[in-house]
């Protein structure tokens, strides 16, 4: 079979995140990325109505910058939510370990918002939550931890996907939630709104 490219009205993923273009890419259907450098802003409202602006705010972006795309347009956010607050992504490795002890031997919450847009109509929203526990982490760990990079550009520190798996004892819910985009969330928002985008261009 010849592979399959992307054609005007296949789906558009607007983001600049390498995880979700992967896992995207796992649903066998033709898709484009386009990355936007969107700010994300944090306020003190609860984490689950913040990723939801956040990707809200992507496909805002994304609109505005494209104004006369007609094809389907998907955004997400995600956050790691410990005690009903963000951890962001760490900007250097003094916040990278903080965040890493402040996980240390505990259950927090990562967050994933989900915005579709589709032409002429509200955005279609759609969230999954997975919970994660975290094992008791030694300093020699952390340091460890530190040193891999992993923690660069990624919320709360970690990446499940790699070496982080050896900081995690348990998770309950979706993996690939964690790494950026909940896969069977996706198909079936798709498939109940945009089931096109399923057939061969
Ligand atoms: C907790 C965790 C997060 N992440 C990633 C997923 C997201 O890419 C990132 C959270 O940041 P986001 O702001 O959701 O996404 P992004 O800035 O990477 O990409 P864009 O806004 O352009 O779509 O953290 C992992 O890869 N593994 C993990 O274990």
């Amino acid at each position: 079979m010849p592979p399959i490219s992307p054609s005007n009205s296949s789906l558009i993923l607007a983001s600049a995140s390498p995880r979700r273009k992967e896992l995207l890419s796992r649903l066998g259907i033709p898709f484009e990325v386009k990355a936007l450098d969107t700010p994300e802003p944090l306020d003190q409202s609860p984490p689950s109505e913040q990723v939801v602006r956040l990707a809200l705010a992507k496909l805002k972006a994304f609109r505005s910058a494209y104004p006369t795309t007609k094809r389907p347009i998907l955004c997400a956010d995600t956050c790691v939510d410990i005690d009903g607050r963000i951890l962001g992504k760490p900007s250097n490795e003094a916040e990278a370990e903080k965040m890493l002890f402040q996980l240390s031997g505990r259950w927090h919450r990562v967050i994933t918002a989900l915005a579709l847009g589709l032409e002429g109509q509200s955005p279609i929203i759609k969230s999954a939550v997975t919970e994660v526990r975290f094992a008791e982490l030694t300093k020699a760990e952390v340091d460890w931890y530190i040193k891999t990079g992993e923690w660069q550009d990624v919320a709360g520190a970690y990446r499940i996907q790699e070496q982080g798996a050896l900081l995690i004892e348990e998770i309950r819910g979706c993996f690939y939630n964690v790494m950026g985009l909940p896969l069977r969330l996706v198909y079936g928002m798709l498939r109940d709104t945009v089931p096109d985008v399923f057939s061969n261009p």
